[in-house]
């Protein structure tokens, strides 16, 4: 069985401050949440050092939002596997549409950047998702699948999670109907060896789709962006029932 990861993507959002209020707050409502689930929060580079002092363990796990493929060198304004797993990180987003559209991420150097992590042992959240356009041209399946194969080549499917983000969905307020987001997972699902891979939908979950969203038979959990940033809420989304 997959395991579940409701993760936080938090984006370029909090400061250090910012960060630490949000996680005084949000443990209060960890208390209740069952065990089967795993809650990471995928911050800005500033705010995991000060959240990894500050967790001891506990259930929370840190995730960053991009990794480097090489160990160190001249690669101004990049981050390496290293110097994450350092301060306790164990996620790592890579290949979020946003650095896909605006950084210039490609499937190839998602497929660097998740070999390189998995061997300094962080685990991948590649994302995947088509553009409005690619929807309205009936070119969905096609464009999952070139990602999905791009990024995966010579990838060890074991410490892996997926996450279905199609892009007119992020950010607006207008999810993917979940029926519509199981088929997708499920085909996702189709191109792996592995049927233990977590996969998760993303794209304006909340508080009131997600209890929909996780009863769906192919998804594994979810990676939220703009509702994560307030602890009452993203408490509400990690406590689905
Ligand atoms: O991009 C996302 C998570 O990575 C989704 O963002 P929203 O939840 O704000 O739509």
């Amino acid at each position: 069985m997959p395991k579940v990861v409701i993760a936080g993507n938090w984006k370029m959002h909090k400061t250090q401050r910012e960060a630490l209020e949000f996680l005084q707050d949000f443990k209060s409502h960890l208390d209740e949440t069952p065990d089967d689930r795993e809650v990471v929060l995928c911050a800005p580079f500033t705010a995991l050092a000060v959240l990894s002092k500050t967790l001891h363990g506990g259930r929370i796990r840190l995730g960053a939002q991009n990794v480097h493929w090489e160990k160190s060198g001249a690669y101004t304004g990049e981050i390496s596997a290293d110097m994450l797993t350092e301060i306790g990180v164990h996620y790592v987003v890579i290949g979020h549409s946003e650095r896909r559209q605006y950084f210039g991420e490609t499937d190839e150097t998602v497929n660097l950047r998740v070999i390189s992590a998995q061997k300094q042992g962080l685990i991948p959240i590649i994302c995947v998702g088509e553009s409005k356009a690619q929807r309205d041209a009936g070119e969905t399946e096609k464009v999952i699948i070139k990602q999905i194969q791009g990024g995966l080549v010579n990838v060890d499917q074991k410490n892996l999670v997926i996450a279905y983000e199609p892009i007119w969905a992020i950010g607006t307020g207008e999810t993917c109907e979940s029926e519509e987001a199981n088929r997708v997972i499920g085909l996702i699902r189709q191109q792996l060896d592995n049927p233990d891979v977590t996969i998760q939908y993303g794209g304006s979950v909340k508080p009131d789709n997600i209890d929909e969203i996780m009863a769906q038979s192919q998804i594994n959990g979810a990676l939220v962006g703009g509702a994560s940033l307030d602890p009452t809420v993203f408490a509400r989304i990690v406590n689905y029932r």
